[in-house]
């Protein structure tokens, strides 16, 4: 892992409408660093990563690569579990070009730039395709090599493959892996899914039921890749973080009436 600042956040409180999502969250992610975020349904885990972004406001202070972060920036590359996140009317290639587009990188140089990331996630074959013409794991590829093709050193992932079938989300779940150690870039990941938490993350950070919801523990997961989930070690930090996680959906659960106190 490279050493230097990556992410942190410090007492970050986010509120709608007066109502307390998130309180106090305190991180520390290093450069380089695999952090996945893992929580009780609608505990906030998509709305902290939309905080990192810069797309939804919080009291506290948020800082991406030493630099306070108060809004979007290229620095930050986002990855949505919807496919509908690519620009339907250009074509995969465009689409992967579109940031330095906008960024006015001359035309030959962006092409040669989209087709590099393209191969690197596998795609080079479906550049002149549009987005209506893939399957949904094709997109999600093709949603990587546009984040990618920023050069962003934060990639944020929002449940990137949770829409896809089981095997495809394996093949990914592999390809993300290698990227990023080929890459060296920070990534956070928001899912739902414990093996795909402990496969991918160095570290994975469990959060408490909300509302008011906050940071509960924080497991690493110190593992060589290519990771082995059937190994001991891996079916023994799958159950600390399952018993984590029931222990926080039950607390919900209980506290909604929806069953009795007596039930663990
Ligand atoms: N823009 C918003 N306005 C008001 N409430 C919001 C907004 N965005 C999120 N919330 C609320 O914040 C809470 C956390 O939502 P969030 O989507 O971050 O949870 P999550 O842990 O990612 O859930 P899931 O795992 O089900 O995707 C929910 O109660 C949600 O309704």
């Amino acid at each position: 892992m490279a050493k230097g600042v990556g992410i942190t956040l410090k007492n970050v409180a986010i509120t709608f409408d007066s109502h307390c999502v998130v309180a106090g969250a305190n991180l520390d992610i290093a450069k380089g660093e695999f952090v996945c975020l893992l929580g009780p349904s609608g505990c906030g885990k998509s709305t902290l990563l939309n905080v990192i972004a810069g797309f939804v406001p919080a009291t506290g202070v948020v800082t991406a690569g030493g630099h306070q972060v108060k809004g979007p920036g290229v620095d930050r590359g986002i990855v949505f579990q919807s496919s509908e996140a690519l620009f339907p009317w250009l074509t995969v290639r465009e689409n992967v070009e579109y940031g330095a587009r906008i960024r006015k990188v001359p035309a030959r140089e962006r092409q040669a730039a989209a087709l590099e990331y393209l191969a690197m996630v596998g795609l080079s074959h479906a550049a002149d395709k549009l987005p209506s013409q893939l399957s949904g794991g094709m997109r999600q590829r093709a949603q990587i090599a546009r984040v990618l093709a920023n050069e962003p050193s934060v990639i944020l992932m929002d449940e990137p493959f949770g829409a896809l079938d089981a095997q495809t989300r394996e093949i990914l779940q592999r390809e993300v892996a290698r990227i990023w150690r080929a890459t060296g870039t920070t990534i956070v990941f928001v899912t739902h899914d414990i093996s795909e938490a402990v496969l991918l993350a160095d570290r994975v950070v469990t959060m408490t039921a909300g509302p008011r919801a906050t940071i509960k523990n924080i497991v690493r997961v110190d593992m060589e890749h290519p990771r082995d989930l059937a190994s001991p070690r891996a079916l023994e930090i799958e159950k600390a973080l399952r018993e984590d996680i029931s222990a926080e959906v039950g607390r919900t659960l209980r506290a909604q009436g929806l069953i009795s106190e007596n039930v663990a």
